[in-house]
């Protein structure tokens, strides 16, 4: 690139983060310099209106992490056509770039939910709402998410199993995180836990901050050793896995959906918002026929011979249900909308991985530092001329960083249900050396930099950030129709906190990762709190067990892994909206199959482990369609 071109690229980057022209901009870059990213030959082409028809075998509503598995699955039986719908629009050129990943909030990529206001968290948000935007395009939430690729612990699907949901046990479920992935971190592919050649690949992010180093020695002292967060153990640290491809985003869009759009019996409409699901009652069973949904201002009607899927995510697939009267009766009756079939179940034990901001260290780079790239991540002051060239020639250099999880740590803030409070150091040591132990309760997100949203850090200020997940929610919140809007943002209520210990958990990872910063790796850097003074915090010591807590209510922010909302479970169990084979209860030919039907959300991020849901119940389906019919006796 010339150095005008440099300079004027480098002014319009900086000046349009956080705005859809910055996905604009990038893609013009990508259009001029990287056609291996354009992927013009394989990128999805949707299907032209006219071309789409009344009736499929299966009709898939949202093309997100879920719909995307199920629409490539379903497709390879060239017997069958597929329908999948997507009211988003195609898979933009810029969220292949992993560092754009911090600004699409703000995009007409997302659907930008807000939670119902509440005193008891996200107090310091405007209007004390938390944001709670999800993914509104070709690949869902996958294509703007951090790309973690974690899939929690194997008591969290043996649990499911003793939830009353036969065949969702850890043994169960592993064949079918392996079958999606091809792991390309090379010291994994041997291993039992991860799978080779899969359509989903999985990397370490191409460039990490110098300042990762000492974050990683740093939990090392804290007595954890380097593992693979997805094998044997998940207690300790590790680089970050990624779905990555070639060091670029690998949405479920780009890993099941290239590979399959081009097959005959498969239809994928983009910009298509489904308004509802089309049933009947035929006396002796209620069936789910078809769907009826909206492009570009034309309402269109299309029927399933087979079945309709619902895969619009944790948010939206309660909402579609309530609206095509599938859902609490009283809550339908207050709004009007006719009882097809009640289930009480339908958008509550909503769950989420609860986090919070403003956990900020500032640190003086040491004299021996003689590397050229920034010692840590300085947001988008960091995207000069040489970052872009580095971009867009050499396939290198920041962009390919993930900014806010470079490596993370996974901890269990308890021991045998005894709390953790002014432990040394060398206490922490011996606690964690039981494997036997093997339940982190809380996921660090070790960020290569300060967190200027959640306090006042100067962006180029050198520091680093911690965000602290929640691994097991003991909240339930829910999901209900907006009273006066059904068919707009539904209301969410989380519930954060409503479980005192979640409080008492986030507030003990707070106080943990203040010790990790008194380690020497740590202090070699000087590493100094950077932490707020809030004004309605005051009263409480400050950086004392009450003041993490009331630091923790203020910055309260989702982990954006909305769960459980459409919860799997036996028929005895009346809370429970689908059984073990995803079907709705009391409603033939429909089911639910994204991140709403886990039971308890698993502790780690939702991506693969909704990956692995879809996989499954691709099986699932084809069992239930192939399968030989008894013979009358
Ligand atoms: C900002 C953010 C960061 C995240 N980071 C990570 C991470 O690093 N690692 C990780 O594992 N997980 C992460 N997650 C969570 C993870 O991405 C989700 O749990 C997962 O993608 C959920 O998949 P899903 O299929 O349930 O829903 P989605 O992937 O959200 O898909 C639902 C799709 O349905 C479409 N849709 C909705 N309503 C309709 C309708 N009426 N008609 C037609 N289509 C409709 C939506 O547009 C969307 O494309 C993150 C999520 C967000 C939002």
């Amino acid at each position: 690139m010339s150095n005008v071109i440099q300079c004027l690229a480098t002014q319009i980057a900086q000046s349009l983060w956080t705005t859809d022209w910055i996905l604009i901009f990038l893609q013009t870059l990508i259009i001029l310099y990287r056609p291996d990213i354009a992927d013009p030959e394989n990128r999805v082409r949707p299907t032209p209106p006219p071309s789409l028809r009344s009736n499929y075998d299966f009709i898939i509503v949202g093309g997100g992490s879920a719909g995307s598995v199920l629409a490539s699955r379903l497709s390879e039986n060239e017997k069958w056509s597929v329908l999948l719908l997507e009211a988003g629009p195609n898979e933009p050129h810029a969220t292949d770039i992993p560092v754009v990943y911090t600004s699409v909030a703000s995009t007409s990529l997302v659907w930008n939910f807000t939670s119902y206001p509440s005193d008891n968290y996200c107090t310091g948000q405007d209007n004390r709402q938390c944001s709670w935007f999800s993914g509104r395009t070709l690949g869902g939430s996958s294509t703007i998410n951090g790309m973690i690729y974690i899939r929690g612990n194997r008591r969290d699907y043996d649990r499911w199993e003793e939830a009353g949901n036969p065949g969702w046990n850890y043994e169960s479920v592993l064949p079918y995180f392996k079958k999606s992935e091809d792991m390309r971190i090379e010291e994994y592919q041997e291993s039992p836990y991860h799978g080779v050649g899969g359509y989903l690949t999985v990397e370490n992010f191409r460039y990490r901050s110098p300042i990762t180093n000492y974050l990683m020695e740093a939990a090392r002292e804290m007595g954890y050793d380097e593992v693979d967060l997805n094998g044997a153990n998940q207690t300790g640290f590790s680089l970050t896995p990624g779905t990555l491809r070639d060091g670029l985003r690998c949405s479920t869009a780009k890993a099941f959906l290239r590979p399959a759009w081009r097959r005959s019996n498969l239809h994928i409409s983009t910009d298509s918002y489904v308004e509802k699901i089309l049933v009947r009652d035929d006396g002796n069973r209620k069936i789910a026929y078809g769907v009826q949904f909206r492009l570009q201002s034309t309402s269109y009607k299309v029927t399933a011979n087979r079945e309709v899927i619902l895969s619009a995510g944790a948010v939206r697939s309660p909402q579609l249900l309530m609206l095509s009267g599938i859902g609490p009766r009283d809550h339908l009756v207050d709004l009007n909308i006719p009882v097809f079939h009640d289930v009480p179940g339908v958008g509550s034990n909503l769950q989420d991985h609860v986090t919070f901001t403003g956990l900020n260290y500032n640190v003086t780079i040491p004299k021996n530092y003689s590397g050229s790239e920034p010692f840590s991540y300085a947001g988008q002051d960091a995207f000069d001329s040489q970052t872009l060239t580095q971009f867009a020639i050499n396939n290198t250099g920041m962009m390919y960083e993930n900014p806010d999880t470079d490596s993370m740590v996974l901890i269990n803030t308890r021991n045998s249900g005894k709390v953790i409070r002014n432990f040394s150091i060398k206490k922490f040591v011996c606690r964690y050396a039981n494997g036997s132990g093997d339940y982190p309760n809380v996921e660090l997100a070790l960020s290569p930099g300060g967190n200027a949203t959640a306090t006042n850090v100067v962006a180029s200020t050198t520091s680093f950030s911690v965000l602290p997940l929640l691994l097991r929610p003991g909240s339930r919140g829910y999901i209900r129709l907006n009273a006066t809007d059904p068919e707009g943002f539904p209301i969410i209520v989380p519930n954060y906190f409503q479980d005192p210990q979640d409080l008492e958990v986030l507030a003990e990872a707070a106080q943990f990762v203040y010790d990790m910063s008194r380690t020497s790796a740590l202090r070699f850097l000087n590493t100094q709190p950077d932490i707020d003074r809030i004004p309605s915090c005051s009263t409480f010591e400050y950086l004392s067990m009450n003041y993490w807590r009331c630091l923790v209510r203020y910055y309260t922010a989702s982990g954006f892994h909305p769960a459980g909302s459409c919860k799997m479970g036996p028929a005895s169990d009346r809370m429970a909206v689908v059984d073990a084979r995803l079907r709705v209860h009391g409603v033939s030919r429909l089911r639910v199959i994204d991140a709403s039907i886990m039971p308890t959300i698993v502790s780690g991020n939702t991506n693969a482990p909704t990956i692995m849901i879809a996989e499954k119940a691709s099986d699932m389906i084809r069992e239930a369609w192939t399968a030989p019919l008894i013979p009358a006796i």
